[in-house]
């Protein structure tokens, strides 16, 4: 595990807080996210609500923000009549957007001489193929008879290289739903040499295998092997089965796990729209997470339909006397 990586789990006591929703706060900040691009239509519209959420997380306790990148994709970007320079510029926005963010709240913090919080580290997302066809295929992992990993990694490389030389301290693989997408990018992350460490997390809709049916032991078979991942795990996957699959997980791997379940909803990707599910609130979500760190995650958060309510209550269960509310700092 790469220092900066074993350094923020130690320093939140052992499990480190990732942040929430990412595009569900968005909207609550009134942006409108029906798009193509989704939250990434934001870093052409609104750049200034993405660093107010970055801030809410890290007020909630996030030792960990994702960037706004999940799908801001160069042939999204193109799709709008961008330049591919201008493409390019966004993808370094999304994280330079984290990284003001986090080092503007970090010298707050520190002026105010409490060590009530860490210096967060900055993930650059990058969501799924499935997230940039909007198809609802990151779900089902079915991206059709003619994909290969090759057009996989064609469609990866380019995003992949611009985010990783903008100064993240960690890649995030979000949401991915196949075993050939994982391979393809674990292939990619050794071509291209990467050298920030990198997340792996899978979506699941049957707390048992990945969206495609897959299971996770085969894709740790390879994930495993490759020191370009430092930590594997889900996302976006419901409350209910995360337990279940970090015990999975730990049968299967050393590597530190990561989960950061959605609040229970089902995405529609059709009409794209969450339908009501057994949702779980932040009260119920946070002693799910203590069980989770119990059961072996290092990095537990949320993801879809959490909120910065979600974090805070999940950075005092995992943090306990250190972690504080928004109003302390
Ligand atoms: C994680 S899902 C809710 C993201 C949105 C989806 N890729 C779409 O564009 O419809
Ligand atoms: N980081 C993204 C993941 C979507 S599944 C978000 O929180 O919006
Ligand atoms: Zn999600």
């Amino acid at each position: 595990m790469a220092v900066a990586v074993e350094e923020i789990v130690r320093r939140a006591g052992g499990c480190a807080v990732i942040d929430g929703g990412f595009a569900t706060q968005l909207e609550a900040l009134g942006a409108d996210i029906n798009d193509p691009l989704w939250s990434a239509a934001c870093l052409i519209t609104k750049p200034h609500l993405i660093k107010e959420v970055h801030m809410q997380y890290l007020v909630a306790g996030a030792d960990v923000i994702i960037s706004s990148s999940y799908q801001a994709t160069i042939p999204g970007f193109l799709a709008r009549g961008m330049l591919l320079e201008e493409a390019e510029g966004l993808l370094r926005r999304s994280i330079e957007l984290a990284l003001e963010a986090r080092d503007e709240f970090w010298k707050s913090t520190l002026r105010k001489s409490k060590p009530v919080y860490n210096r967060a580290l900055v993930a650059a997302s990058i969501g799924s193929y499935g997230a940039y066809l909007a198809d609802g295929s990151e779900y089902s992992g079915s991206y059709g008879e003619d994909i290969t990993a090759e057009k996989l990694k064609d469609f990866h490389r380019r995003r992949l290289q611009v985010l990783a030389s903008a100064g993240p301290d960690l890649i995030a693989f979000e949401a991915i739903p196949n075993k050939m997408e994982a391979q393809a990018l674990v292939e990619l992350l050794e071509e291209e040499n990467i050298q920030v460490p990198s997340w792996i997390c899978f979506s699941s809709v049957d707390g048992k295998n990945l969206c495609s049916g897959e299971s996770f032991a085969e894709c740790l078979q390879f994930l495993n092997a490759s020191d370009k991942v430092a930590i594997v795990g889900v996302n976006c996957t419901p409350p209910q089965f995360i337990e279940g699959i970090i015990r999975e997980l730990k049968k299967q791997t050393k590597k530190a796990i990561a989960v950061y379940p959605n609040s229970g909803e089902v995405w529609d990707g059709r009409a794209k729209r969450w339908l009501p599910a057994q949702c779980f609130g932040h009260k119920s979500f946070d002693a799910l997470a203590k069980r989770w760190q119990e059961a072996g995650a290092s990095f537990v958060g949320g993801c879809c339909r959490t909120t910065p309510s979600t974090i805070r209550a999940v950075s005092k269960v995992l943090k306990g006397k250190t972690a504080y509310s928004a109003t302390q700092i």
